[in-house]
């Protein structure tokens, strides 16, 4: 039998409603022991209670220390692969995180709930399972992250959270789910083309996300700037177009070598220097921001802060951002 271990970090999964005051307050994931029974008919199970946060208060600098965490677990010759269970909010940038930084071909599994423990259809203890499930079958080996939820599985690159309560929140826009789970079966529906790997380090700080809406101007952008930001990741209206009013601060930037992704707010597609009018594509373009790949801001701001151990040229940063995933 295969042996996975469990890193517990906190979440709706590790809470539990308060009876007087209904609100969700962090509990503590032993309550999972409560389905080892079920776990233990698929994989032997070690659990290891890292930390009990709500993923809103997750930092890149945590998501830094899970991934060492996991790594640490996977150097193991007796561990096969790792269940991470955290928080729905910002777990997808955790697990876009640990897809991008821990290195080898064991299986790492992203879950975690929309219900808390004693909330009528908890859906937590079914994602532990599968994600154990997920973890332990040997069609995940050499995907890099995967995210498990309500019987589906995902790339940890395409994955984003779509709804704010339903069990259904986690969807993959542009590919749809790479796999599912039935109660007896596991099917791997479409192959996965691992995400290039970046140095384990503890990422840049001071990344900042801007989004532009009709008629924004450039306030934020030279918030960022006066404050010694060190990336910016803008997200753009369409096919990656921005109001001319964000554009001063944002020239500003680029002169001084500050690096700026441009990615779409739309949730499929990817941004093109296709419109040559005030802040167009192709305007964005000639100045030396980067496009990217179809990565929604925060996801590109993730890879933009672990792509800046590797290399501060524009150059270099653009051929990380036009790799391609979703060609299989
Ligand atoms: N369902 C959840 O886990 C949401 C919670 N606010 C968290 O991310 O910690």
């Amino acid at each position: 039998m295969k042996r996975i271990a469990v890193i517990t970090t906190g979440g709706t999964i590790a809470m539990a409603e308060d009876e007087k005051t209904h609100s969700l307050k962090p509990k503590g994931s032993e309550a999972l022991q409560s389905v080892l029974p079920v776990v233990s008919r698929h994989a032997q199970v070690e659990m290891d209670h890292f930390c009990n946060l709500p993923s809103p208060h997750i930092t890149p600098e945590w998501m830094y220390r899970i991934g060492e965490r996991v790594t640490s677990h996977l150097q193991r010759d007796e561990i096969d692969g790792v269940v991470v269970t955290h928080g729905t909010d910002t777990l997808e940038e955790t697990a876009f995180f640990l897809d991008l930084t821990v290195p080898g071909e064991k299986p790492v599994v992203v879950t975690g709930a929309m219900r808390s423990q004693n909330e009528l259809g908890a859906d937590g203890p079914l994602n532990l399972v599968n994600a154990v499930r997920t973890a332990a079958h040997p069609g995940a080996w050499g995907k890099g992250t995967l995210v498990v939820f309500n019987d589906e599985i995902h790339a940890a690159r395409q994955v984003t959270k779509t709804h704010t309560s339903n069990v259904a929140t986690f969807r993959s826009p542009a590919q749809g789910p790479i796999g599912s789970l039935t109660k007896k079966d596991l099917v791997f529906h479409q192959s996965l083309k691992r995400s290039r790997l970046f140095p384990q380090l503890p990422p840049t700080d001071r990344i900042h996300l801007i989004k532009a809406a009709a008629g924004t101007d450039d306030l934020f952008i030279r918030a960022a700037l006066d404050s010694g930001t060190n990336g910016l990741v803008l997200e753009a209206l369409g096919q990656g177009n921005l109001p001319p009013a964000m554009l001063p601060a944002l020239k500003e930037a680029l002169d001084r070598g500050i690096p700026a992704v441009l990615v779409s707010r739309c949730y499929n597609g990817f941004v093109e220097d296709s419109y040559g009018y005030k802040g167009g594509g192709k305007q964005l373009k000639d100045w030396g921001m980067i496009f990217s790949n179809g990565l929604n801001g925060q996801k590109a701001r993730i890879q933009l802060m672990v792509a800046l151990h590797v290399s501060r040229e524009p150059a270099v940063l653009q051929s990380f951002f036009s790799e391609h995933y979703d060609e299989q």
